[in-house]
């Protein structure tokens, strides 16, 4: 049988990787696939650079839209990232009647129900098993190894490049700057970087999650999304004291009337495997009612973990390229017309414990009067913590953790501890997930 063909349009980090692993691999990829899986040809801006990379191995194009729609080509692999550009791109390829293999996971929490149905009405598959923790394989254990399950909530460290930024800063007390540049060095961040700060990439990579493991339509513009610049060392270092790592989470939970869907700086307690998941390292803890939890560890970003990912999913399209499309895995785990509308939940509704931490005047009935704030809006109190204030200080640090209770009844009950007189800076507000 002659070898599945494939475009590969961008040649960076991954698109390098790709071409490397599978160049390296190629028998053992035969053996698995059933044929051999060729690259036919790659774009990238930087034509001379790309023919340095493949030499006479592939064609080298400087119009990726000649690759997207070209006759010989049976699957055009996506990996320049950015969303109107990659949008075109995708749409003209799956137009063309050509599988589409992504690690754009922007592309995907945005434009994904457009894709898919796209993609459904042509007969091809798109296969994203990259955008989401990289070389983890998550989207496969969701969509197919749990599919016996009702789904009751995942959460992941599903951004190396903050980890990695957490964890030197725990670790070696460096400043945020210098660990973003190392992370950058390293290939980990994305090309805006503040889409890796502020949170938007590990959303991006949620809400397919949270679509996949309960059948919803992907819906980015819903993800509560909060990155790791305002957190600060004091906070990190009080709720190691307390027992406990921050980390940035990607959450989304069943709940009653709807979903959770949130990514924010979270305190775990350290005694969860997830809590030691260190550096550029991802790892995701699912949750199926009959399953229990099970945990998925591994690189999510870099050059060939990422590869590892595209080439599954090569391999996965070639065993499948002759199959009946209604015998396909469905793109988001459930069939099309199997879909719910559940809602996502506003985090008003959302249900989670807290870490408060006040700057409180250091005198008497301080504590009561929070405390008693907090028993008449109904939330009750796991822990305290007050640091010993210095010789001569008016002023001293109060942590207080809670039981779970709904955001927005703590937020009523910050906004009155924030307008007492004896609190007096703005109270830190993070969450706290068991994950048990
Ligand atoms: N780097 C990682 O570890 C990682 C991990 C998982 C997913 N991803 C995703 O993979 C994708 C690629 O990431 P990367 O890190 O390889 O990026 P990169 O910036 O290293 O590479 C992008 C490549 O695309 C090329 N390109 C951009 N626009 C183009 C255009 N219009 N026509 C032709 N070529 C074009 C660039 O020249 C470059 O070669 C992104 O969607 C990213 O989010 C990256
Ligand atoms: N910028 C991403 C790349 C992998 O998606 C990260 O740091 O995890
Ligand atoms: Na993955």
């Amino acid at each position: 049988m002659r070898d599945l063909q494939v475009g590969l349009i961008g040649l960076g980090v991954v698109g390098t990787g790709t071409f490397e692993v599978l160049r390296r691999n190629q028998d053992e990829i035969r053996r698995r696939a059933g044929r051999g899986i060729a690259v036919r040809m790659v774009s990238r801006r930087d034509v001379a650079k790309a023919r340095e990379i493949v030499g006479d191995a592939a064609e080298v194009v400087a119009d990726p839209m000649t690759v997207a729609t070209h006759p010989e080509i049976d699957i055009v692999v996506e990996l320049i990232g950015g969303v109107e550009r990659a949008r075109e791109l995708v749409l003209a390829a799956i137009g063309a009647g050509k599988h589409v293999v992504t690690a754009n996971k922007a592309l995907l929490a945005v434009h994904g129900t457009e894709i898919f149905e796209a993609a459904r009405a042509k007969g091809v598959v798109v296969a994203f098993e990259a955008a989401v923790a990289g070389g983890i394989p998550i989207i496969k254990a969701l969509r197919e190894g749990l599919t016996a399950n009702r789904i009751e909530w995942l959460a992941g460290i599903i951004n190396g490049t903050t980890n990695f930024i957490l964890s030197e800063m725990r670790s070696k007390g460096l400043d945020f700057g210098s660990v973003l540049a190392e992370a950058q060095r390293l290939g980990y961040a994305e090309a805006d970087p503040t889409f890796d700060i502020e949170g938007v990439d590990a959303a991006h990579k949620a809400t397919i999650m949270s679509a996949i493991a309960f059948g919803v339509p992907v819906q980015f513009s819903r993800c509560h999304v909060e990155g790791i610049s305002s957190l600060q060392a004091a906070d990190i270092r009080y709720a190691e004291q307390l027992g406990y790592r921050i980390k940035l989470l990607g959450v989304t939970r069943r709940r009653q009337h709807g979903i959770e869907l949130r990514v924010h700086p979270t305190l775990i307690p350290a005694t969860r495997l997830i809590a030691n998941v260190e550096g550029a390292m991802n790892a995701v803890v699912v949750h199926g009612d009959a399953v229990g939890t099970t945990l998925y560890y591994g690189k999510g970003a870099g050059a060939e973990p990422t590869a590892s990912a595209v080439i599954a999913d090569l391999v996965d399209v070639t065993r499948l390229h002759t199959a009946d499309p209604d015998h396909r895995v469905p793109h988001l785990a459930f069939q099309p017309g199997a879909m719910a509308d559940t809602p996502i939940l506003p985090m008003s509704e959302v249900v989670t414990s807290f870490y408060l931490r006040l700057v409180v005047a250091d005198q008497a009935g301080v504590l009561a009067r929070i405390t008693g704030i907090l028993a008449e809006h109904d939330i009750s109190i796991d822990a305290v913590l007050q640091r010993e204030s210095g010789e001569g200080e008016r002023q001293t640090d109060l942590i207080i953790l809670t039981h779970d209770t709904v955001e927005g009844r703590m937020d009523a009950a910050l906004a009155q501890m924030q307008a007492l007189p004896t609190v007096l800076a703005p109270i830190v507000k993070l969450r706290k997930e068991e994950l048990k």
